[in-house]
């Protein structure tokens, strides 16, 4: 096999059967066929499909050894194939206005750096790492992947360890056995978007205080490995299934799931990296995993943030608002941030160098710029709209009220002055589930911390830029 068809990816996934539980049951259907995944799980076989569609074909894909995969999957070795990978995570999120946080590219893009840095690993494991990315690779496999231990301490006081001698009482992740056949995990992981809706799970080392080396690990099992449970959080598309009403709740909800391992057997072939603490805290950076998945992100929310534009304009269109001077400020602010991201991220390729795996890595200061911006920055992207649609975000029938007999009313009492009511309720329904709802408030929150904390990622920034030659220069200026 090479790129699978969206009507592949589904039945694969079908065929899994992984242990979900959500909204208080256990899912015992087709997921394809469960309201809460059913959406989303369409939406990316949306984005599957279009792999096959001719005019696509060269721009999601690419060819190795006369098998074609899913353009995420190529290691860039030039800035212009770096451009081409850019262009196929900005076509996908185009699909979805960039609210698919984790389409399938995210991940991969992972698995491609991972297995390309294969000399990264202990020697024992390298050649794990090079099976995985040409596994994937070969099958155009989908990837959740997890990375944080749950929030039940963040004291600067409190060690996992504390709990490392009663197995009743582990709550992270750990190994608590190691067999001829592999380790056994044991504890939860905090989050994985779209747990349980892919064919694997990538799990990472977490940042842990502790010593102990039973937290050193990484690996990527089948999603539906005995033991392996996804307990998903409330659905938003469980009681959203009109596109009118929730045009994005019913189409695009990724569903985060808490990762339970219990007594999770991880065969030693899938184990990439194991008791070494030093590359458990370096993998980030060492192999540029961090700087990889930060490009895809970038590029994604430069969609999303042209997304967010063309619902501001339009809403403000609508009533007729752009001639005041505050909304204009308003609606430039958002320019301003689509602006300053795209500059980075042209910056951080024009920068780009190879690394000592011969991937071309863009550079990393601005995109490590661009994400503690945005993380900044989007919360204020969603008050402008707020501000900008005021009430309009609370009168707010739904589809079925215009098909009743106040139909006619409504359509009347809440025309704009350039759309008529059932068009201007259609579009602040949008605006609403982008940026209100709980799938929209959920966006909010994704931005601001799926890949990590904003404090510390500002502090990352800080320690890892070269202030010193401005410093030399007030020395100077000084004498
Ligand atoms: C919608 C969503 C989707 C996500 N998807 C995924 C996913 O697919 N896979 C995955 O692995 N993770 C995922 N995450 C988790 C994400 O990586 C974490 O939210 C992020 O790393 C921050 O960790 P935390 O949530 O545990 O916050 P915490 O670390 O618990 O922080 C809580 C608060 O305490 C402060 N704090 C805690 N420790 C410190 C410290 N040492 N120094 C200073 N301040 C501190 C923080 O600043 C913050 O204000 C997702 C998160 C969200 C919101």
């Amino acid at each position: 096999m090479s790129i699978v068809t969206g009507k592949q990816y589904i039945d694969r996934i079908d065929k899994l059967k992984n242990e979900i539980w959500i909204d208080g049951e256990k899912v015992e259907d087709k997921l394809s066929e469960h309201q809460a995944f059913k959406g989303i799980l369409k939406s990316k076989a949306a984005l599957y499909e279009l792999q096959h569609d001719s005019s696509l074909q060269e721009k999601l894909t690419f060819v190795e050894q006369n098998e074609r995969h899913n353009f995420a999957y190529k290691q860039p070795k030039t800035i212009s194939c770096l451009q081409e990978r850019r262009d196929g995570t900005q076509l996908w999120a185009k699909e979805n206005g960039g609210t698919i946080g984790r389409s399938p590219d995210y991940i991969n893009t992972a698995i491609m750096t991972l297995g390309t840095s294969h000399s990264f690993f202990d020697n024992r494991f390298a050649n794990n790492a090079t099976n995985l990315y040409e596994r994937a690779k070969k099958n155009d496999l989908s990837f959740t992947h997890t990375f944080i231990n749950p929030q039940s301490n963040r004291s600067p006081f409190y060690f996992e360890s504390y709990r490392e001698n009663n197995k009743d009482d582990i709550v992270a992740a750990k190994v608590i056995d190691e067999t001829e056949d592999g380790i056994v995990i044991h504890g939860a992981r905090l989050l994985a978007t779209q747990g349980g809706i892919t064919d694997e799970i990538l799990v990472l080392p977490a940042a842990t205080k502790s010593m102990d080396t039973t937290y050193a690990f990484a690996f990527a099992i089948p999603s539906n490995t005995p033991g392996l449970k996804f307990l998903c959080r409330q659905s938003y598309a469980s009681s959203s299934n009109c596109q009118f009403d929730y045009p994005l709740s019913s189409q695009f909800d990724e569903v985060d799931a808490i990762v339970v391992f219990d007594h999770v057997l991880v065969p030693w072939e899938c184990v990439l990296l194991y008791k070494n603490s030093e590359k458990a805290s370096t993998i980030f950076t060492e192999t540029n995993l961090n700087i990889m998945l930060l490009y895809q992100a970038v590029s994604r929310q430069i969609i999303k943030t042209e997304f967010i534009l063309g619902v501001g304009e339009s809403l403000a269109t609508s009533i007729d608002v752009t001639q005041y001077q505050h909304i204009q400020e308003k609606l430039s602010e958002i320019i301003v941030c689509l602006e300053i991201m795209k500059s980075l991220l042209a910056r951080a390729e024009s920068e780009a160098s190879v690394n000592s795996f011969g991937t071309m890595v863009p550079a990393h200061v601005p995109l490590m710029t661009a994400s503690n911006y945005y993380q900044k920055t989007y919360p204020r992207l969603v008050e402008i709209l707020h501000l900008i649609g005021a009430s309009g975000f609370i009168s707010l029938p739904t589809e079925a009220d215009f098909n009743t007999t106040i139909g006619k009313e409504l359509e009347h009492y809440l025309q704009a002055a350039n759309v008529k009511g059932r068009e201007r309720v259609q579009l602040t329904r949008l605006a609403w589930d982008l940026t209100m709802s709980p799938f929209g408030s959920r966006q909010t929150q994704y931005e601001r911390f799926f890949f990590g904390d904003p404090i510390r990622l500002s502090s990352a920034l800080y320690l890892s830029y070269d202030k010193q030659p401005f410093v030399d220069d007030i020395d100077s200026f000084l004498k």
